[in-house]
């Protein structure tokens, strides 16, 4: 089914109500698709609403916060479904993978114990069949001697093979779209590249799609076919990883690319992080006037301020938000 529409995220802005009646945007104006099969790398500095993007794919917004816009996964809105619809597709359509390997798993429960678990929620299988699929899940995720790491204890794992049991916990619904929120963050660097390649390999061999939300490029350009860059909580630029990353067209993307050594898909190395541009992302509640990346763009004009500019498309199928950047050629003018 690849080319079919998996996941299409309308207008989606997240807001905290004030008191006195105002509300705070912390999103806004996020749209993009998803196609079967496909990944796509959600990148940006600290703060720029990633995770709230991800909370809201799953229907998982913290409480207080209003959601508005449309989140079509397969037939479930996620954002206006009735909940009962909504706990439905976690587990079974979207399967998740976080940061910290340890939340995800009971550190009293042997890790074989924890996959069969979540085998069951989709049907008893005979016991035999059961252990058969949760050697084979262990297997996937390439833990070594998956028998003997099934008789294991959390604590008797290091964080890699954590994060790797907590995957095949993720995969044991076979989920048609698997949302990892910085899974390598908390790990060594050493084992970072393999989680990245094993994420890659899964989505490529089952045919599932693959949300990254990462602060780190060089993740993104190893591991996804898409790039969505936000930005103080709204997108600035989206398209093919490998040719935003070739050639960024946003000041911003620009900026984030030119302050580190330039990661090639599948090459990247590990100091290709997002850092060093001047300034900071502005703070909800004190978005400047205008472009909100306009106070530390190295582009600006006084135009950048006289309003937020529109999203639109430029060179083909690239989407960005900057009122400098020619449509056809996608340098700035
Ligand atoms: N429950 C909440 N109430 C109020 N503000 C929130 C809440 N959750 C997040 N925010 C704010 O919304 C903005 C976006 O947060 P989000 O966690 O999505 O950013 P992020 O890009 O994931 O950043 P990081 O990489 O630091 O996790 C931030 O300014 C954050 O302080």
């Amino acid at each position: 089914m690849t080319g079919a529409s998996l996941l299409s995220v309308r207008g989606l802005s997240i807001a905290l109500p004030l008191p006195g009646g105002e509300t705070r945007s912390l999103v806004s104006d996020v749209s993009f698709d998803l196609r079967a099969g496909a990944s796509l790398g959600i990148v940006g500095e600290s703060g720029s609403g990633k995770t709230l993007t991800a909370l809201a794919l799953i229907g998982l917004v913290p409480d207080g916060l209003a959601v508005e816009g449309e989140i079509r996964f397969e037939t479930t809105d996620m954002v206006s479904a009735p909940e009962r619809q909504r706990d439905a597709v976690r587990g079974a359509g979207i399967g998740m993978v976080f940061q910290e390997p340890s939340a995800a798993l009971d550190p009293a429960m042997r890790i074989g114990a924890q996959v069969a678990e979540a085998l069951r929620i989709s049907g008893r299988l005979a016991r035999d069949e059961e252990r058969e699929r949760v050697l084979d899940l262990l297997a996937a995720v390439r833990l070594d001697d998956p028998a003997a790491r099934a008789g294991a204890f959390p604590h008797e794992l290091s964080g890699g093979q954590r994060q790797r049991a907590a995957i095949a916990i993720a995969l044991a619904r076979r989920p048609r779209l698997l949302l990892a929120d910085e899974p390598t963050t908390a790990l060594d660097a050493a084992v970072r590249g393999e989680i990245l390649d094993l994420l890659a390999e899964l989505t490529a061999r089952e045919g599932m799609a693959l949300i990254l939300v990462s602060h780190d490029l060089a993740a993104v350009a190893r591991t996804c076919t898409d790039l969505l860059v936000l930005y103080a909580g709204t997108r600035f630029e989206a398209g093919a990883a490998a040719e935003v990353l070739a050639g960024p067209v946003n000041p911003y993307t620009r900026a984030l690319l030119s302050a580190v050594p330039r990661p090639r898909p599948r090459e990247a190395g590990r100091r290709a992080r997002l850092t060093a541009i001047p300034g900071a992302v502005p703070r909800p509640g004190a978005l400047p006037p205008g472009c909100r990346f306009a106070p530390r763009c190295a582009f600006r004009t006084d135009a950048c301020d006289a309003g937020e500019p529109t999203w639109r498309r430029v060179v083909a199928d690239r989407g960005v938000r900057c009122i400098r950047v020619d449509a056809q050629t996608g340098e700035i003018r």
